[in-house]
């Protein structure tokens, strides 16, 4: 219910055009199922002698045909009836329509939403959260939740129509109709069970999803090393195992969705039946008046029903709208703060001051100091895991330093708007992102302010173009899944001309000729020269590669926390 009120009043004007219409079709139901009454009487009571008596129980349509002057025959009623049930019709479907709208409206709002969270959130968020966790957040989960919306608003509508028919029998037997109702509530109390069973494999389904989508985009990622290695099955069987996880959760789903279904035709069945007892044999009331109860009371039997089976469908799919809604609130807590209002320049150089960083209480740099001077070309070297790429991602502002500055031409990065200044950074990592794409889109990234000559252009400065051009297709090649279709230092050169095509003002590499040959280094390294004289390009180089250690005007090597400022011989002996 709770998930209803929040969708009511996240869409409140479609939602109310939603209950008006219905609440019309109701109406307009109600009305024409009073011209039963004097009908069936007429013929039953009457001998077919169509009288209509004005003072019969629910005769306040025959009173309102008589004030409107038309004549009060059985046509008449006939023509009263086809009408409502036309007029109501049309009503469900203007309600159905926005309904509709309002679906899509929703999933597209939480997906949206989700982005929008996600764009914003600290890198530190991603670290913690497992792709394939997104990837349900972004696919199943917000159809699941907008689909609670639908089965949520045909319950109201349900809801109303059973109000609809209960009004209208109230005017031919209040008691009989009272009598009916709290039979009606007593069995659908006890079928509850049903709507709880399905609530509980509703929650099982959002948990299993998300665990089977993080497995998968993980295996999907090792597929590679997995079938070199003849290890296909360890992925077989643990996607295997949530998929029956799965499979066991939707057999709950449907089964208790059917057994509801089967037990409340029965348990209808068996209302309708005592009440036709209860009315005509112990009761003895007029045949008429049991006929007409029995029909509106049917139909309000199965109005509620439908309710109960909308209300279980609802709480089925409602945990995937708090699952998402969690992930969408869990990201805009971490939101990244947008930094200062100075925009950047980087005339002078970036420093480092007494900078300490620790990854949840783990100490990684320890009062480090360093200094990269604009249109030069810095050299990070040190063994694995002493902090480099830490580094990096603190001078890009991913992360934030615990204590200590990081100053771009003086200025503490934290007074700098961060977006601006990571616009003038052109980046490298050091793992492979390349997008299932051509090689124009990888190199611009989709940015529709580049041109097919800024990616040759960098193309050519990356040392690719030798390549891309006796390719058949040139730049329009679609490079495969991560690149698959290309040689891990193809891959790299595709890399670092997206990282140049926006004309960077600082360069960072992260290990970013490590799969080149020697040859191919070299020549990367000439255009890094060529690009540092020609722009006055800074270059922040994270390598082991001595080609690159041996152009750069200054090293640091990171130890035990700290940088230490070397010699181009001392850092090249260094590597070993
Ligand atoms: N997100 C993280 N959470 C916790 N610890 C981390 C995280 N990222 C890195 N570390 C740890 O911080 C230390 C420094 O990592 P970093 O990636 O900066 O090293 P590196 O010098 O770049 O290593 P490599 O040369 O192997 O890439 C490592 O001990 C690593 O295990």
């Amino acid at each position: 219910m709770r998930l209803l009120f929040r969708f009511l009043r996240a869409y409140p004007r479609q939602s109310l055009i939603v209950l008006v219409a219905l609440v019309l079709a109701g109406l307009v139901e109600g009305v024409s199922m009073t011209a039963l009454l004097p009908m069936l009487s007429s013929v039953v009571e009457s001998g077919g002698a169509l009288e209509m008596k004005t003072d019969g129980k629910a005769a306040y349509l025959l009173k309102a045909l008589e004030w409107a002057g038309l004549p009060l025959t059985l046509g008449v009623l006939i023509v009263v009836l086809v009408v409502g049930t036309v007029l109501r019709s049309g009503l469900v479907l203007v309600a159905k329509k926005y309904v509709g709208y309002t679906i899509a409206q929703v999933a597209t709002d939480l997906r949206l939403q989700l982005l929008d969270a996600l764009l914003k959130a600290k890198w530190n968020f991603y670290l913690g959260l497992p792709l394939g966790t997104l990837a349900n957040a972004m696919s199943t989960e917000p159809n699941r939740a907008s689909m609670a919306y639908f089965h949520g608003t045909n319950m109201l509508a349900a809801a109303i129509q059973a109000f609809a028919y209960v009004a209208v029998a109230m005017t031919v037997s209040w008691t009989a109709t009272l009598a009916y109702l709290g039979g009606a509530v007593a069995v659908l109390a006890i079928l509850q069970f049903f709507v709880r069973m399905a609530k509980k494999a509703g929650k099982r389904q959002t948990r299993v999803l998300k665990a089977l989508l993080r497995q998968l985009t993980d295996c999907l990622q090792s597929v590679k090393p997995l079938k070199a290695m003849g290890r296909e099955e360890l992925a077989d069987r643990v996607i295997a195992t949530e998929t029956r996880r799965l499979n066991k959760a939707l057999q709950k789903d449907v089964l208790s969705k059917e057994a509801l279904k089967a037990v409340q035709g029965p348990a209808f069945l068996g209302l309708v039946s005592g009440g036709f007892y209860v009315g005509y044999v112990l009761w003895h009331m007029p045949t008429a008046e049991v006929m007409v109860l029995l029909i509106l009371l049917s139909r309000v039997l199965s109005a509620m029903g439908r309710m109960q089976r909308m209300h279980q469908n609802m709480v089925s799919c409602e945990s995937a709208y708090w699952s998402l809604l969690g992930t969408i609130e869990e990201a805009r807590r971490a939101v990244e703060p947008t930094g200062g209002e100075r925009r950047p320049t980087l005339s002078r150089g970036i420093a480092l001051e007494e900078v300490h960083f620790a990854y949840e209480h783990r100490p990684v740099l320890q009062g480090l100091s360093l200094s990269i001077p604009a249109g030069e070309l810095t050299a990070l070297i040190g063994f694995s895991g002493a902090g480099k790429t830490t580094v990096v991602d603190l001078v890009t502002g991913l992360l934030r330093p615990q204590s200590g500055r990081i100053l771009i031409d003086g200025v503490d990065l934290l007074e700098i708007d961060l977006h601006a200044w990571r616009r003038l950074i052109g980046y490298v990592p050091q793992e492979n992102l390349l997008l299932h794409d051509t090689i124009l889109t990888n190199v611009t990234f989709g940015d529709p302010g580049l041109t097919a000559a800024d990616a040759e252009w960098a193309l050519k400065a990356a040392g690719a173009w030798e390549f891309v051009s006796r390719l058949p297709e040139g730049m329009q090649t679609v490079v495969g899944e991560r690149g698959a279709r290309l040689s891990g230092g193809q891959r790299q050169r595709i890399m670092i001309a997206r990282a140049l095509a926006h004309r960077p003002k600082l360069l960072i590499l992260d290990e970013a000729t490590s799969a080149l040959d020697p040859e191919t280094q070299r020549a990367i390294c000439r255009t890094l020269q060529d690009l540092k004289q020609a722009y006055a390009l800074t270059i922040l180089a994270i390598s082991h590669q001595p080609s690159i250690v041996e152009i750069a005007d200054r090293i640091y090597q990171l130890e035990k926390g700290k940088a230490r400022l070397l010699e181009a011989p001392k850092a090249v002996a260094a590597l070993g």
